[in-house]
């Protein structure tokens, strides 16, 4: 007997346009763009400046409305959702890491990493609590603040608060965009590993071709159109199709 395995999609985009301004001011950043990001997979969207890639980021997190197009998230169309059910979504499934870590200085890493759920009104699981843990390699940094902690360090905890609520799909927004080449390269093996290890769904926008390669695949955007994708990537399989973009 043969089994197949079915690769669920996290989140789905059709025909997505986001137009800002009006008439001769207007900019097309997304012109119609289709694309899926298939669960417990790690994508990076890549493009020259300008392309749309932030763009397309906020309207696939809700974080923006679009003129056209629908996004869904876990099966939920959010483009038809209004404010505070928006909210509801983002806060229950969705995770965002940003290049500014954006942890409160007054908390501790473990009340940072619990805050989100709390807020919720949620428990942490504590299994799943200890899991991360081992998994961003934080154990004995639990009771230390923001500002006795390293760049690396403040953005591992920043990665645990996120996947500490098992979100449908983590955003990241060059994630490693404020750090060292070591501690960058640390954070992206944890944000594979818990892909890995926990079935995370992570979507990250970066200009880095080697924190690129640290994903499954890599997406490429150009005029705000998607071009080309790039599986199993490599660095140098990366900056070929940026040139090529580019030229
Ligand atoms: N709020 C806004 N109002 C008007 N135009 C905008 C706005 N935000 C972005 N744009 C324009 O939309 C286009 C896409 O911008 P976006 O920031 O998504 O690109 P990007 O690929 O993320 O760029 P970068 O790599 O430089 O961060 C650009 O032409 C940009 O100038």
């Amino acid at each position: 007997m043969t089994t197949t395995t079915q690769v669920r999609t996290a989140v789905v985009a059709r025909g997505l346009t986001k137009v800002y301004g009006q008439g001769d001011a207007a900019v097309h950043a997304l012109r119609g763009i289709d694309v899926g990001f298939a669960a417990e997979e790690f994508t990076a969207i890549m493009g020259p400046s300008g392309s749309g890639k932030s763009t397309l980021m906020h309207c696939l997190a809700g974080l923006d409305t679009v003129t056209d197009g629908q996004v869904s998230i876990g099966g939920v169309e959010i483009t038809g959702l209004n404010d505070k059910q928006l909210t509801l979504l983002r806060r229950e499934r969705v995770g965002f890491i940003f290049q500014a870590f954006n942890l409160l200085p007054t908390l501790t890493a473990e009340q940072n990493i619990r805050l989100p759920l709390e807020i919720a009104g949620r428990q942490a699981d504590q299994a799943l609590f200890d899991r991360v843990i081992e998994t961003v390699g934080l154990r004995d940094r639990l009771r230390h603040r923001p500002s006795e902690l390293s760049g690396g360090q403040q953005q591992r905890v920043a990665v645990a608060r996120a996947l500490i609520s098992k979100p449908e799909v983590i955003f990241a927004d060059e994630p490693t965009g404020n750090l060292d080449s070591r501690s960058g390269a640390e954070v992206l093996a944890f944000l594979r590993r818990s892909v890995r290890e926990l079935g995370q769904t992570i979507v990250m926008v970066t200009h880095d071709p080697v924190a690129a390669s640290y994903a499954d695949r890599v997406v490429f955007l150009r005029d705000g159109l998607l071009v080309s994708e790039v599986q199993r990537p490599t660095p140098q399989a990366v900056l070929d199709t940026l040139m090529a973009l580019e030229a």
